[in-house]
């Protein structure tokens, strides 16, 4: 048996080298006469899985160890019956942190009250639900938006995309990229429904690039001196629209889901899906040692706002002044711990409170 894996997937290596042949390779690198052989390949975002690389292999599985799976096209799989597996959830709360980290960085700045703040969230799966969770913390109103679940779970609060833009002060998007199918994510937000939003709103975009025409809301940012955005996903990575990040608050290099509990899960979900596959008995996989048995403990008078921020610097992880460095950033990433890993006690903010947001309590 032959494995391609990508050589950026942490605790990944030695796990199946007593089953199979296991080539580590860049994901930008991995190519056709790479993968020819290969019966499984174990991929990040990096990696484009299409017919170009697929065609005339023997794969009979992809495992990505990422939430997002635009990089594999799901239809030529299907059609050829190579199956694929993704890793669910994994980095959600990672994603909550930053998303969390660049609100209270933008509220500091512009100096606006959280209770006056509508938040509103676009895709309530995984990573969105978290985010409601959070803007309920801070004491937002929060509002939703999701027509592929109002469909099927007929929720009668939420809204549509055009009622939710005209309504928020922070407008958040966690929604996959899709260009085809009944709800098309794709330039979302775009010239013609930037319209509809406040001219002092906050954008935040964490999910991907496609999802926001950046010309488009670059326009806006300057025809709107108070409006402000968060970016942490690019239409054209590992290169930006250097403009849109010289006029945003918070420009990162795709890191918000790059906690270390969010990337043990990855590699975990990833390695249980190939034993699965191929029947290898790697049940309740772990990375051993464990890395996220390490806990912190937080103590004292701190508000929630403060406290987010003594577990994530966003300004440490900005690119603005060396966006050439996009991609190693990424691969040299020292992975920040989610709220998960902090034991906090004596602070300012109800414990039930910072329970729902992910903290562990005292
Ligand atoms: N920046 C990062 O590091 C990072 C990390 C994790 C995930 N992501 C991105 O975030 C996306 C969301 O992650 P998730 O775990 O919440 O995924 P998820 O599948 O759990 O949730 C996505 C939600 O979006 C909804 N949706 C689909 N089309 C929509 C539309 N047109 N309008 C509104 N809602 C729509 C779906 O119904 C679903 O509820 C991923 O697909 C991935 O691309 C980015
Ligand atoms: O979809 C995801 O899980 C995220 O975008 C993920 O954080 C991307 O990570 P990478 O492909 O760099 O591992």
């Amino acid at each position: 048996m032959k494995i391609v894996a990508d050589t950026h997937i942490p605790f990944l290596k030695g796990v199946f080298e007593p089953f199979a042949d296991v080539v580590y390779l860049s994901g930008n690198e991995i190519g056709k006469r790479d993968v020819k052989d290969a019966d499984a390949l174990i991929v990040r975002t990096r990696t484009k899985c299409n017919d170009e690389l697929l065609f005339g292999t023997k794969v009979k599985l992809i495992a990505s160890a990422t939430i997002g799976y635009d990089h594999i096209d799901i239809d030529y799989c299907t059609a050829n019956g190579i199956s694929w597996a993704t890793a669910p959830g994994c980095n959600a709360a990672a994603v909550q942190q930053w998303v969390g980290a660049a609100i209270v960085k933008w509220i500091k700045s512009r100096e606006r009250n959280p209770e006056t703040l509508t938040l509103g969230v676009v895709g309530v799966g995984n990573v969105g639900q978290k985010v409601v969770e959070l803007g309920r913390a801070f004491g937002m109103k929060v509002i939703c938006c999701d027509p592929p679940r109002d469909e099927h779970e007929n929720l009668p609060d939420f809204l549509s995309l055009e009622e939710l833009l005209g309504i928020a002060d922070i407008i958040t998007f966690h929604v996959p990229l899709t260009k085809s199918g009944k709800y098309p994510t794709y330039h979302m937000l775009n010239e013609t429904s930037l319209q509809l939003c406040k001219p002092n709103a906050l954008f935040v975009n964490s999910s991907r690039g496609g999802v926001i025409d950046e010309g488009a809301l670059l326009t806006f940012l300057r025809e709107n001196p108070k409006a402000d955005a968060a970016i942490d996903v690019w239409e054209n990575e590992p290169n930006l629209l250097v403009e849109l990040a010289k006029r945003a608050i918070v420009a990162t290099p795709h890191i918000a889901g790059y906690s270390l509990e969010g990337k043990v899960m990855a590699t975990k979900m990833a390695v249980e899906a190939v034993s699965r596959f191929f029947k290898l008995g790697l049940v309740d996989w772990w990375p051993n040692p464990n890395p996220l048995n390490e806990k912190f403990t937080i103590k004292g008078n701190i508000g929630l706002f403060d406290l987010i921020q003594k577990t994530y610097n966003i300004d440490a992880d900005d690119i603005r002044s060396n966006s050439q460095l996009f991609e190693e950033f990424r691969n040299t990433y020292k992975y920040r711990r989610d709220f998960s890993a902090y034991i906090v006690s004596s602070c300012n903010v109800n414990n039930a409170i910072l329970k729902r947001i992910g903290f562990q309590v005292l």
